[in-house]
Parts: structure tokens; sequence; C-alpha cells
């Protein structure tokens, strides 16, 4: 049995859905189908999750919303007119969105998971009428009567072990399952989404749940590249990657594949292969255990924005037990997570998302580490990429650090810091942000362009 899950690019519009219906009714393994939210059709155009965000926030801020609303609904009636299947479907759409939007706003996180779930949730229902509109045997399953359990964390949701045992009870159903992505309910009953993109980890934990022999996630890329094409053009394709490769590259922007949707599948030992919807002969990219070693030290290099450090030093810092907690601790109490702590004898720096800062924040943060710390100095620096070279091939491989940061100078980028050693498979660089095109097309030309060593 196969679980296949398809994202929003391959739902965008009924041309769409015809690809993915030929896709599902080609293989009898594929049981269960589950569905994004409508995303884009072409590059400007905006995701269906995007406008209910849009909505759901006028809502809360006591704006009319007539017109955000009917462009929602217009996104699912110009699909259902395309399958021609009957508008009836659209109806309920209409009728279920507005009455979710009238709902209870006293918690309004919660009120918006709400509107925001609505997207995957219209939409599989949407799928499995024109399913069996095609004389297939379809149904529409719902994340609270299959028993998606999940942690109640507006935004942010987890899966609970619990989940697991009533998902396998889904093998049982007949037909084809159609299940709508990203969300799941927690003990009470309330709606609560994954992050974003979180259809990946549903599908994941649906193959975990069911068992599945493989989990199939279709995009709209033939394979996941070696590095992001939108930076590097006509990137090499990956044939074959490991779970803790992906997970660091999904990570640090791989933006395909849900870094958090690795490990559901990764417990259970079940395969993942990437695929496009465009191009669905083309074999993909398949995320194992264990994998072949051909291609040398690097499987691919990541680059995400939005970062910055905070540099401390001080005098005998290598001596002063507890500095280090303590200085944790601070961050803890902002309610801060951070990403890396490099470090130095009378140095350390924390590298965090800055997205979670704003300037009164640092300077709190800034006169703490200074007064309780009694630090020398605090250097607060915005604007960074963070870099990751990843491959399990590193641990065999002598020089590949120097081969890296040789590749960098060469093309007069500025290293701001390194990291290496704490993960086996991967090494992060941080430079400026106006910087990562050229550090990433140097990294790319250095690992995969010129011949291996
Ligand atoms: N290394 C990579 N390999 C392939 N695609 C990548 C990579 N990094 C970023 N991407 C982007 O991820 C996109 C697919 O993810 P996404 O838009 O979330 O798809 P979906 O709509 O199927 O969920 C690709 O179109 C591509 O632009
Ligand atoms: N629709 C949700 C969840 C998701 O996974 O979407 P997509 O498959 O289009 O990345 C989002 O945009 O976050």
């Amino acid at each position: 049995m196969k679980v296949v899950k398809f994202g929003g690019s391959s739902l965008a519009s009924g041309e769409q859905l015809k690809k993915v219906f030929q896709i599902v009714v080609s293989d009898p393994e594929r049981k269960i189908v589950v569905v994004s939210a409508p995303g884009k059709r072409f590059s400007d155009d905006i995701k269906v999750t995007d406008l209910l965000i849009d909505c759901a926030e006028k809502v809360l801020a006591g704006e009319e919303i007539e017109s955000e609303f009917a462009t929602i609904i217009e996104r699912y009636a110009s699909i259902a007119k395309e399958l021609e299947i009957s508008l009836d479907i659209i109806d309920t759409i209409s009728h279920d969105l507005k009455a979710l939007l009238n709902g209870n706003k006293e918690k309004p996180d919660r009120f918006l998971d709400a509107i925001k779930a609505s997207g995957e949730d219209n939409n599989a229902k949407l799928i499995a009428a024109y399913f069996q509109h095609r004389g297939v045997l379809a149904q529409y399953v719902s994340p609270k009567e299959a028993g998606l359990i999940v942690s109640d964390e507006p935004g942010n949701a987890q899966v609970l072990p619990e989940s697991y045992d009533n998902l396998y009870k889904l093998r049982d159903r007949e037909g084809i399952i159609v299940f709508p992505g990203f969300f799941g309910h927690n003990k009470n009953g309330d709606v609560l989404t994954f992050s974003r993109s979180g259809s990946d980890i549903t599908g994941s934990i649906l193959a975990n749940g069911v068992k599945a022999d493989l989990y199939e996630n279709f995009t709209d890329v033939d394979a996941v590249y070696s590095v992001n094409p939108t930076i590097v053009q006509n990137p090499k394709e990956i044939s074959e990657l490991t779970y803790r490769e992906m997970r660091e590259l999904s990570y640090a922007g791989f933006s395909v594949f849900h870094d958090e949707a690795l490990i559901p599948a990764f417990r259970a030992g079940i395969p993942v292969n990437v695929k496009n919807t465009n191009n669905p002969t083309a074999p993909g990219t398949r995320i194992v255990n264990e994998r072949a070693n051909t291609n040398g030290p690097v499987i691919g290099i990541a680059s995400d924005k939005g970062f910055c450090s905070i540099y401390i030093s001080k005098y005998l810092m290598n001596r002063e037990i507890g500095f280090g907690r303590r200085l944790l601790q601070i961050l803890e109490d902002f309610g801060l997570t951070y990403e890396h702590v490099p470090s130095g004898i009378d140095d350390v720096t924390v590298i965090l998302r800055q997205n979670q800062m704003d300037k009164e924040i640092e300077a709190a943060i800034t006169k703490r580490i200074i007064t309780e710390l009694h630090a020398d100095k605090v250097i607060i620096e915005h604007n960074l990429v963070l870099i990751m070279v990843v491959g399990e091939g590193m641990r065999h491989n002598v020089g590949t650090t120097a081969r890296a940061a040789k590749a960098l100078a060469n093309a007069g980028v500025n290293i701001e810091m390194i990291n290496q050693g704490s993960s086996e498979v991967s090494m992060m660089f941080g430079v400026k942000e106006a910087q990562e095109k050229r550090a990433v097309q140097a990294l790319y030309n250095e690992f995969f362009v010129a011949v291996p060593v």
C-alpha cells in the first residue's frame, strides 16, 4: 500500500487535478491520497492558504471580507467547472466557510487555525467528489474521524503517538481515501494546523500509521536538486539521499519537503519518493535509510535567509562555570529559540532567526548580558544567511571544509562564521545576505561542476 501526497502546485487547477486522478488510478497500491489546498497556478498567483489567512485576519480586525471571501470560493468553483462536476459541492464549501468565519473568535490563534485548515478540508471534499464523478470508489475521510490527534500548539502542532494505532484502521476501508493534509485535532476536538507546508507531515504520519510500503510526495519538480533551482540554473538531480541528509537540507532551506515530515516515515522505515505530478514517469528522488555513496562528499547545498548573531566576548569565559547556561537562560526568558552556538575560548556566538526579535528585545537582551554576565562586548549582527553543505560522504573524506572555504574565498565571499562537528553530515557557513547567491554558486561549482576529488 502506498500513501500519496499532492502539494498545492499539483492541485491548483482542474487541469492539474486530471493529472492527479490519472496518477492515482494508474497504480492500485495508491490507496491513501493526502491533499493540500489549491496552490499557485502561476508565479504571481496566491495560494488558497494565504487567501484564507488574509481573510481571517481581516475578520479579526473587524474589516469587511466580501471580496476576499468571493475570491476563495471562486478558486474552488473554477476547479469544479473545469472538471464539470456538480456545483453543489461549491455551495457546501461556501456555506461551511461562512459558518467558520462567523465562529468563535475569543481565541484568535485557534480561529486562524480553523480557517487555514479549511483550505485542505474543502479541497479534499472537492477531490473526493471528482474521483466519484469519474466512477472510482473514493471517500473523503476527516482527520477527526480517523483519529489524527495533535498537540495543543496553534500553527505548530505535533502528532500525538496514539494517532498511529487509530490511523492503522484506515487500511480496512474500501476504495481510495482522500485525506486533507496540514491539520489534526487536539483531545478536545479543536482544529490545529501543523507549521506551513505541513501537508507533507500529514502524508508521513499516515504512511507510518497504515504501515505503507512507500510514501510518494508529488510536487512540481522532477527531483530534489542538489541546490535550490531558483538560485542555481539546472542543478544536478539527486536520485537518492538519506533521511538525515534530507532533514538537514529541508531544515536549511530545501522547501520542497518539510523537515518535520521525515521523522514519522523514518521511524517506520518507510522510503519516501519525491516525484513530479507534471512528469510522473520520471523516477524522482528516493529518501532512504542508507544509500550507496557514489557522488563524492557532498549531496546538497541549502541556504536560508533571515538570521542574526549575538556575539559575546568576555576575558576568561572559558573558566567560568555556568556561563553558557545563564546566557541561554536569558534567551529562554524572552521565549527565543536558537539555531547554533559556535564558540571560542573567550567568546561565543548565538545564531537565531531574527524575526523573533525586535529592537526593544535586542536592547533588553544586550543589557541583561552585560549587567548579569558582565560581558566585555555584545554585538548583534543582522541579515545573515546560513549555508548548509550536507553529505554522508563528508565523514570519510578529508579536506571537504578546506575545499568549501577555498571556493568561497576565490569567489570573494567573506565567511562570517563556520560551524562543523556536531552533525556528522553537515557543515554550516554564515555569510551576509547580499553574498548568498555568489556563495551558493561557488560551492555548487566546487562540489558538482568541478570533478570531485
Ligand atoms: N533543492 C530543491 N530541489 C527541488 N525543489 C526545490 C529545492 N529547493 C527549493 N525548491 C522549491 O520547492 C518547490 C516545490 O515545493 P512546494 O512549492 O512547497 O511544492 P508543493 O506545492 O508541491 O507543496 C519547487 O518548485 C522549487 O522551487
Ligand atoms: N496549504 C498549506 C499546507 C501545505 O502543505 O501546502 P503545500 O503543499 O502547497 O506546500 C500551506 O500553504 O502551508
